[in-house]
């Protein structure tokens, strides 16, 4: 596959993927997903692999979410086809894989993690965070949610009070703050993170792939049931974004300007 949306290496054993759309603060397009699934995928297939490392271009974004400059007049992501779920993005898929893959995948996150981009970091087996990173969910602020592994497996996590306030409130959090909450592993300076992140993949090398592929299938089972979540999550979110609710949300992001969610509060 041709490759313009994500950098894909393997060295010694562990595959970085690297999403590569700094300009956009490495914000998420329907090609940017399908890269991102072929990749694990191989990474998957490739038997010399045995650690995933997910991370960012440039200093100031891992991901930022749906690229909001990518959704057409009809709310939707700009990709009509049908493996996208309805809303033009497979990234349902994309967290399946990231679940499936049975090699631990380590998020490297190396600045905002926000939107569907927090989600991301979230679903990874690990999360090493650079001191500057910053995290949180603004869908409900853009006329969007992740109400699958977003919202209830993101509970199981930090628990059911943090995670309503995370998604209600949409602000943002400190490394320090996300540790606290048991949402990032460790935090590093940010010129140490992927060598971090490398160190954490050759420390899990040098374990039994067996044993780990099968305590990574033993800690996916207990969340397993969110995956039914997930589907209905993007499901109905296909439908909300043809909505003049979300609509307004998306546009007044891009428009720079205040958003009017009051007028559909009746
Ligand atoms: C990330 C910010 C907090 C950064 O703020 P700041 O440092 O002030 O920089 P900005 O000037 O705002 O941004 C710089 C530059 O980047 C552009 N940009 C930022 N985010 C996006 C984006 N998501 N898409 C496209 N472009 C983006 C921004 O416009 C600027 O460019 P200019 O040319 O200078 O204008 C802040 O930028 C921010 O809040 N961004 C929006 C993040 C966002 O809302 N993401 C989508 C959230 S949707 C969600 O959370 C739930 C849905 C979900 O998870 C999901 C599920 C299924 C499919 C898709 C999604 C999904 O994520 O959409």
């Amino acid at each position: 596959m041709e490759l313009t949306d994500i950098l894909y290496e393997k060295q010694d054993g562990i595959a970085k993927l690297t999403i590569n759309r700094p300009d956009r603060l490495n914000a998420f397009r329907a090609q940017t997903i399908n890269e991102l699934i072929w990749a694990l995928r191989d990474a998957w297939d490739d038997n010399r692999v045995g650690v995933v490392v997910l991370t960012g271009a440039g200093e100031k974004a891992f991901c930022v979410g749906g690229d909001q400059k990518e959704k057409g007049s009809e709310g939707g992501y700009d990709y009509s086809g049908g493996l996208g779920g309805g809303i033009g993005l497979e990234v349902e898929n994309l967290h399946q894989t990231i679940r499936n893959i049975p090699k631990p995948v380590i998020a490297a996150v190396n600045g905002y993690a926000i939107g569907g981009g927090h989600v991301l970091h979230v679903v990874c087996d690990l999360t090493i965070a650079a001191d500057s990173a910053k995290f949180g969910q603004s869908g409900p602020k853009v006329g969007s949610y992740d109400a699958g592994y977003g919202s209830a497996y993101l509970a199981r996590i930090v628990g059911e009070k943090k995670a309503r306030e995370i998604w209600y409130l949409c602000e943002q959090y400190t490394a320090e703050e996300c540790k606290e909450m048991g949402l990032v592993n460790k935090i590093v300076p940010a010129n140490q993170l992927q060598a971090e992140a490398d160190a954490w993949a050759k420390k899990i090398l040098e374990k039994s792939p067996t044993a780990i592929k099968m305590l990574k299938y033993s800690f996916n089972a207990d969340s397993a049931s969110i995956q039914g979540i997930s589907q209905l999550s993007m499901a109905s979110l296909a439908m909300f974004y043809n909505t003049e609710e979300s609509n307004e949300g998306k546009n007044a992001f891009l428009e720079k300007r205040a958003v009017d969610f009051q007028q559909f509060r009746k």
